[in-house]
């Protein structure tokens, strides 16, 4: 597949940013360089999908370059292999070797946060992270020089955390997707990081976001909530109405490359003489870059333990260990390199022979045909990662093995081990005692067992190349952008005002339903005041009126309590749900529990006595609870504290009661309450219409909806709820309620006498307040918006409206009578078309 721009015809531009190009730099006279190919896992992958694309990549070239001869000379020879270059200088050394592979790498492996050295203060957390902005701002600055309207910008890695926050501030439009090539700790480790907060909030702003296993995908995502506070979605992270998609692509390698090249004569004749050197002997090969998170140490003291226990072999099997250099100028690489060869020594002393020695240790890299022939020839594969992205050599080792079949002993660590895990033999690298008989295993396994577990690994390297994940990241980025495309497109529908109040005029029996924090509550002045539940003063006439028009029936439909509801709405003639409908009432009447059947309340005593746990810690919070709810409040405990309180409140939470729980967790300002699931607002409302049919004996079909609220997504249904194909399509859904014995409780009504819905499509209102993505047909600006049109229909003339309290004969009501029997209030059903030349879209 090519990938063109549908808008032109043309191929489509990607501009591939990451640390390193693919190509680095060595100088070679004053304007004169010669490039060779970069190491690592990142440019191994890469180089599979950049033909798909017309593709331009921009990062690092490996050197400092200070003089402006010298850089015009490399830009050139660079743009010959579309690459562009940034010149890091003087940030160079505390953003990369400093933030990035000294505090970034280990916290992103596990490895926590490197004490700072307090004698060196021109070398602190705060100077590498400045370091570190400004590295990405040149980044930024270069990707500003030469983006094209319609390039899809590809960032990876931890080196440039900021950047898609500094390009989206330059042009919100640009499509970003991220991709992540280490592992992402769990929030535990992550949190420790000194400006998590931003790190996180920057990459948030990418349409995209990519990691190489689920594993690492779900501690991003809980990071992201835990710090945060943001919601975590099947969809990805939503923040304020954002959306993130966060997803996985595991990488893998261009396996053709690897197939043809163990057909050059070059490579057999490298592998002849790699054969009669080892002649007599098994070879273990090893290849990582001299990294910690490589696990070299572990794989030799597991090897040592493996001859310790198996004289045997002693002669007979070799470990080739090939340990790139890199990130020479990072300290713990330093002091890594001095052990590693250290244990060698160890080792070679101990079982070595004036004729052989067990480890054959290298220094450096090796070219890519070589590599090709070490892979060829070897016996075993032994990777022992402590923690690994990926590990591309696992994938290389399989491509180069057709004629061998030897076997791969892989970390669990590894993110390769979730897709090579079949076939390889999987180890903890920790366990010396585990790798050593791994080895043995290894060493020992039947042809037979080689074969099959190589063709399980075979299949999965062939099948799932670098190109295919390119392709996949590619698409999904595609599709990301046009899915909130067309979620934008849905959106702007202003509510048109006359026509609300003119139908509103027109009806019979009309319905109001509203929601009440942020519909009917006072408008917070800032984010930080306390949570006050009170009415908008403002709004109090006009309900009143509202509420005793005969014609007109107003629910206030809320996830608060129900002393809350009381409190504030015990004046007014009106329909009140509680709790997302779990307990309803109107004012005249008592309170019925509706909670549905079957309903999982378990959690509730466990995250009852976390609460009471907290409480007792937390001075001036409380708790309330309620049959299907709790809310812990801190609003008059210390804010700070009370947040920390909060957090450590839901991990206990998360970690022990509600794990398996069907709970919605709401993590207010001063607050966490947590509900049960049940039903969400749009499933409510079909039982509290069949309750106020029933109480109010209703005969004349309502005519007239307005439904209007600061909803949670989840509770959106509720404004699909009366769309005509939902309704339909709950024609048959048995609405359920039990009993309880404190309260009067709803019972099924046998014989309501008429059809209780006559709506046609332009007499029903959705109005979400100030949220981008919405169900709802049309969206107003602020809950000031709704109070407005309240208002204006509050004293809207009625003397227009029919007054007939039945339907018209006219009508196509035969139902009615064949339907006397009971059945759910929405069996009676019927919503009329829009009328032939309305062409209004219908779809919310
Ligand atoms: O550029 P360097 O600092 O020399 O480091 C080399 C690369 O190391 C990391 O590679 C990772 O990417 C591989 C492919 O996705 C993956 O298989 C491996 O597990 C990772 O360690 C690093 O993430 C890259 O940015 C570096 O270029
Ligand atoms: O001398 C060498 C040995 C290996 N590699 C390549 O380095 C990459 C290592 O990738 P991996 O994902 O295993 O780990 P990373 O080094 O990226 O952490 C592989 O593509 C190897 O072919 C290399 O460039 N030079």
């Amino acid at each position: 597949m090519v990938s063109y721009d549908e808008s032109c015809n043309k191929r489509q531009r990607l501009l591939v940013v990451a640390n390193r190009l693919p190509v680095s730099a060595k100088r070679t006279g004053e304007n004169s360089w010669s490039l060779e190919m970069s190491p690592g896992g990142l440019i191994s992958g890469l180089l599979g999908v950049a033909a798909e694309f017309e593709t331009k990549w921009v990062g690092w070239p490996g050197v400092d370059v200070y003089d402006v001869v010298g850089k015009n000379a490399l830009s050139k020879s660079l743009a010959d292999m579309k690459c562009i270059p940034v010149f890091l200088e003087e940030v160079f050394d505390q953003y990369y070797n400093g933030y990035c592979n000294g505090i970034l790498w280990p916290i992103l492996h596990h490895m926590g946060l490197p004490q700072e050295d307090h004698n060196d203060t021109n070398k602190t957390y705060q100077t590498q992270y400045d370091a570190y902005k400004k590295a990405n701002r040149k980044f930024l600055d270069v990707i500003i020089e030469n983006y094209e309207e319609g390039d899809i910008v590809w960032i990876h890695d931890y080196h440039l955390l900021f950047l898609p926050q500094y390009l989206k501030e330059y042009n919100n439009k640009i499509k970003i997707g991220w991709f992540l090539h280490s592992p992402f700790p769990s929030s535990e480790v992550f949190k420790t990081l000194p400006s998590r907060s931003e790190l996180l909030r920057s990459v948030l702003t990418a349409d995209l976001l990519g990691f190489h296993t689920y594993d690492f995908a779900s501690h991003f995502v809980r990071t992201c909530t835990r710090i945060l506070g943001v919601e975590g979605t099947h969809e990805g992270i939503v923040d304020h109405g954002k959306v993130t998609r966060v997803a996985v692509f595991p990488i893998g390698i261009d396996p053709n490359r690897f197939l043809k090249a163990c057909e050059l004569p070059e490579v057999r004749q490298q592998m002849t003489e790699l054969k009669q050197r080892f002649a007599g002997k098994k070879v273990i090969l090893g290849v990582d870059r001299l990294d910690m998170i490589k696990g070299i140490p572990q794989k030799f003291l597991g090897f040592e333990k493996f001859l310790e226990e198996n004289m045997d072999w002693r002669d007979k099997v070799v470990l080739v260990q090939i340990a790139v250099p890199t990130r020479n100028n990072v300290p713990e690489y330093q002091k890594l390199k001095s052990q590693v060869h250290g244990l060698a020594g160890r080792i070679n002393g101990r079982f070595g022979s004036v004729s052989s020695l067990p480890i054959h240790h290298l220094d450096c890299s090796v070219d890519f045909n070589f590599l090709c022939a070490l892979y060829a020839i070897a016996d075993v594969m032994l990777v022992t990662s402590l923690r690994d992205g990926m590990n591309l050599v696992s994938y290389e080792f399989i491509a180069c093995q057709e004629a061998k079949k030897g076997v791969l002993v892989l970390s669990e660590f590894a993110g390769a081990a979730q897709s090579l895990g079949a076939g390889a033999i999987l180890v903890n690298p920790w366990d010396v005692t585990e790798v050593s008989s791994a080895i043995k295993e290894a060493l020992n396994m039947s042809a037979e067992e080689r074969d099959e577990r190589h063709r399980l690994n075979f299949q999965y390297v062939k099948t799932h190349s670098a190109k295919k994940w390119g392709d996949d990241f590619i698409s999904e980025l595609h599709d990301t952008f046009s899915v909130s495309d067309m979620k934008i497109k849905k959106i702007p529908l202003e509510l048109p005002q006359q026509d609300v109040i003119q139908r509103y005029s027109k009806s019979n029996n009309r319905l109001i339903i509203l929601g009440f924090f942020g519909t009917l509550t006072e408008p917070m002045k800032n984010q930080n005041e306390e949570l006050d539940l009170k009415l908008n003063p403002e709004l109090k006439r006009t309900l009143k009126a509202l509420c005793s028009d005969p014609k007109t029936t107003v629910v206030v439909l809320s996830r608060s309590g129900k002393n809350i509801l009381d409190k504030i709405f015990g004046e007014y003639n009106i329909w009140l749900a509680a709790e997302n409908g779990m307990f309803l009432r109107d004012t005249i009447g008592e309170w019925v529990t509706n909670i549905p059947e079957n309903m999982d309340l378990d959690w509730v005593d466990g995250t009852k006595n976390v609460f009471k746990y907290f409480t007792a810690r937390t001075p001036r919070s409380f708790f309330e609870a309620s049959e299907t709810s709790l809310v812990w409040n801190f609003e008059n405990a210390d804010v700070e504290f009370g947040r920390a309180q909060a957090r450590d409140l839901l991990q206990y939470l998360w970690a022990g009661p509600i794990s398996n729980a069907s709970v919605d967790v709401v993590r207010g300002n001063h607050s966490v309450e947590v509900h049960a699931v049940g039903e969400t607002k749009g499933v409510a409302v079909g039982r509290i219409l069949e309750e106020i049919v029933r109480k109010k004996s209703m005969t004349t079909p309502v005519d007239y909806v307005f439904c209007s609220g600061y909803f949670l997504e989840k509770d959106e249904d509720i404004y699909t709820f009366f769309k005509p194909e939902v309704v339909s399509s709950k024609l048959s859904h048995e609405t359920r309620s039990k009993s309880s014995t404190s309260n009067h409780s709803i019972k099924k009504k046998k014989h309501l006498s008429s059809n209780v819905l006559d709506l046609e499509k332009g007499n029903y209102f959705s109005v979400a307040i100030g949220q981008a993505h919405t169900k709802a047909r049309y969206v107003v600006d602020s809950s000031h918006d709704v109070m407005d049109l309240l208002h204006k229909l509050a004293v809207a003339d009625t003397t227009t409206a029919t007054t007939s309290d039945s339907f018209s004969e006219t009508e196509d009501y035969q139902t009615r009578n064949a339907n006397a029997d009971w059945k759910p209030w929405i069996n009676y059903v019927k919503i009329r078309e829009l009328a032939v030349g309305d062409t209004e879209p219908v779809d919310i």
